[in-house]
């Protein structure tokens, strides 16, 4: 993974979406091997950044390095897997052959891809529906389905957004412990959410708000710096703490339009 422990650096982003400025200005690094996730209001800004880093985001200026190269570099395509909040896989085909098709478009050889097929299936927890046609599948199941068309080619560098909407608390419980279990085997998941007690999973978190980093720290420093006893307040807090701070400076921080 080289480039000093990093996984991602991004410097002086800035994201222009409709003619408006999204992001302005951000620095941030995640580090390799980390969970990360990346927390904050619907609007906040957490897809518009994921999809800076994945390299599809367009109008951008500043930095976005990923594993060592420009975001969106051809030679990043199987080393990065990217999971959007739409299901996208194909639904007149099955599981096992949406995964065939990634897989192949992951390049991996045909020995080896019936093996990796199995292998995203079973993380996944879709054994059971293996052979169904994807149309016919709930939704939760179907953004699984997505899940492990990226987990297919075992990218190094894992960035999904909300993997965990509209899943049972047991799924997302079996979900994050794969995601720790990516972890540990040296690969970096950059993972958004709002569901705030996803946060105490994370080994960093990164805090969005109206395009800008509310805090970059760890699930305990949150809770210690804020003395909040949950994730959930602990940024409540941060939020109310900067919109004292900051108010009077950088414009409608306290405001409405922040959702
Ligand atoms: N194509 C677009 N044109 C104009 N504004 C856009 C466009 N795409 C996104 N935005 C705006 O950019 C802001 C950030 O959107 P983004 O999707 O990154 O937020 P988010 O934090 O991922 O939200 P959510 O949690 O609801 O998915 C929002 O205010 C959104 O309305």
């Amino acid at each position: 993974m080289g480039n000093s422990g990093e996984a991602v650096r991004v410097a002086g982003l800035r994201v222009e979406r409709g003619g408006r400025t999204i992001i302005d200005g951000l620095d941030v690094a995640v580090p390799a091997g980390q969970v990360v996730g990346l927390l904050g209001p619907s609007g906040s800004g957490k897809t518009t950044l994921l999809r800076a880093v994945v390299g599809v985001q367009a109008r951008v200026t500043g930095e976005v390095t990923v594993l060592g190269e420009p975001a969106g570099a051809p030679g990043l395509r199987r080393r990065v897997g990217y999971v959007t909040q739409a299901a996208s896989v194909y639904t007149d085909l099955t599981v096992v052959q949406n995964l065939r098709y990634f897989a192949q478009l992951a390049g991996l050889p045909h020995a080896g891809a019936e093996a990796a097929v199995r292998r995203a299936v079973t993380a996944v927890d879709l054994g059971g529906h293996a052979k169904q046609r994807v149309g016919t599948l709930s939704g939760g199941e179907r953004s699984r389905v997505s899940l492990a068309a990226a987990l297919v080619g075992d990218p190094e560098l894992l960035v999904l957004d909300e993997p965990t909407v509209g899943l049972d608390p047991v799924l997302r419980r079996d979900l994050w412990a794969m995601f720790r279990r990516l972890a540990a085997e040296g690969r970096t998941l950059l993972v958004s959410s709002h569901v705030m007690d996803e946060a105490t999973q994370c080994d960093r978190l990164l805090l969005l708000r109206d395009g800008a980093l509310v805090a970059d720290t760890t699930p305990a420093e949150l809770l210690t710096t804020t003395g909040a006893p949950d994730a959930e307040r602990a940024f409540l807090a941060l939020i109310d703490q900067q919109a004292a701070t900051s108010g009077s400076t950088s414009g409608p921080a306290a405001g409405e339009g922040s959702r």
